[in-house]
């Protein structure tokens, strides 16, 4: 005879997301250096062009491109260098055809210019005479104003976890202060007679209390703000009395122990008790991790966790995250996981290096689609843009659109 009614993992997952209620997260502003990790509660705009203006992106000369077009080793195109940009310093130089402007990487580009040309393929014949040994398309070398993020574009959408690529398009757009979500509050209950505290050496039957700092440290990780309510003995009303308070001043609650069914074991009675209603499950067909408890308080999920550290450890990974991600008003990606996806185009490649092709995952008739995010190394919004990369390693002169790719996932979404 079996004391639980088990239920699949993929029923629970189900039952649970059924119970759940809608998010609710106050916001609150925090600085720029304390907002990584964070979801942002609202869509964030840029106020101003990125670039701020055109700049080069290499050492060379600002040129007309079309200057350039035939230019050859053998057929150098003859520029008259006229003049200088200096970093950090706005320019008034401009030149028209027949003229070249000495540029440094990141330089402001002079009016009239559409192109730069690397110093690489270049050569001085004397302080005034530029020979260009190679055409420079229009654009080539170039970021204009704007092109990285339009003022007024919404950047950052409303729920984004906010990664370094996030903290730096913000920097880059001078905002300091972003508003998230407030974290989610959980508390966290150990149960036991026999559990005591980590500062106290166990004597007798005692153990040390391991499922408040492992849970604490999950939970923290996740992102939420956590508080212990510390252990609690066997006894019906005072274990009553900390899930009663866990509920008020929480939105998730965790009770460890206790979920199993010896007479000790109150859990499911307390849930029962507050919720005034029956618990949503009791036993799990998992190994570890069997006598799980859920149910909801109002509005508030309660865990009843196995005691065993393993199986509590098991079961916060399994159950409880994907929670904390829900309420949260995220989806299930883990940051630095390795999905399949298949690519939306053709992408050529250089062979002799490897290529970091990042993308934008997209879940599409039953499978995640990668779509490449394109762009210059200089434009901060190819990393905003981007789900995750994809390694095209050296030997390949390329990926097809259909291929299916590894992609390791950079953000949490
Ligand atoms: N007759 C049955 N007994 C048990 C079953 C079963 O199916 N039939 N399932 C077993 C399984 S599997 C587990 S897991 C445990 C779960 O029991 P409880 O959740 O009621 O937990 P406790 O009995 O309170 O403790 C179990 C074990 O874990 C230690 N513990 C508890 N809290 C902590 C803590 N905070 N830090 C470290 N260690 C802790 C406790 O001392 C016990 O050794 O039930 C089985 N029984
Ligand atoms: O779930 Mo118990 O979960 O095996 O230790």
């Amino acid at each position: 005879m079996d004391f639980f009614d088990c239920i699949p993992l993929a029923k629970a997952t189900s039952l649970i997301d059924s119970s759940l209620p809608e998010l609710t997260a106050e916001p609150e502003e925090v600085g720029l250096m304390q907002a990584l990790g964070r979801i942002t509660a609202v869509d964030i705009a840029a106020g101003v062009d990125l670039p701020p203006f055109s700049r080069s992106t290499v050492d060379g000369y600002a040129v007309l491109s079309r200057d350039t077009f035939g230019a050859g080793e053998g057929v150098p195109v003859m520029l008259t260098v006229t003049d200088e940009v200096f970093m950090g310093q706005s320019t008034e130089a401009s030149i028209v055809s027949g003229q070249a402007v000495i540029m440094p990487t990141g330089g402001m580009l002079p009016a009239g210019a559409d192109a730069v040309v690397m110093l690489e393929h270049t050569e001085r014949s004397d302080h005034e005479t530029l020979l260009v040994l190679k055409p420079a398309a229009p654009g080539e070398n170039v970021v204009t104003k704007g092109e990285d993020i339009k003022a007024g574009a919404m950047f950052i959408a409303a729920g984004t976890k906010l990664t370094p690529a996030e903290i730096g398009a913000l920097a880059a757009c001078g905002i300091d202060k972003v508003k998230v979500r407030q974290r989610l509050k959980v508390g966290i209950i150990s149960t036991g007679d026999e559990v005591v505290d980590v500062s106290t050496v166990p004597v007798g039957g005692q153990v040390r209390d391991v499922n408040s700092y492992t849970l604490a440290a999950m939970l923290t990780e996740a992102g939420c703000h956590v508080t212990s309510y510390g252990i609690i003995k066997d006894n019906y009303d005072e274990l009553l009395a900390a899930v009663s308070k866990g509920v008020n001043e929480n939105q998730l609650v965790l009770a460890s122990g206790g979920s199993s069914v010896g007479a000790r074991d109150h859990t499911v009675q307390i849930i029962e008790e507050l919720g005034r209603q029956k618990v949503v499950f009791h036993g799990l067909a998992v190994k570890p991790g069997k006598p799980t408890i859920f149910g909801m308080v109002g509005r508030v999920p309660v865990f009843g966790l196995p005691g065993h550290p393993v199986a509590a450890m098991t079961i916060c990974q399994m159950l409880v995250i994907p929670v904390v991600k829900r309420l949260q008003g995220l989806k299930a990606l883990k940051a630095g996981c390795k999905i399949s996806a298949r690519l939306t185009r053709n992408c050529a490649s250089a062979p002799g290096r490897d290529d970091f092709l990042r993308v934008k995952l997209i879940w599409l008739e039953g499978e995640y689609r990668a779509e490449p995010v394109l762009g210059k190394s200089g434009l901060i919004s190819v990393m905003t843009q981007a789900d995750g990369v994809v390694q095209v390693p050296e030997g390949s002169s390329g990926l097809y659109a259909g291929d299916v790719v590894t992609v390791e996932v950079m953000r949490e979404a």
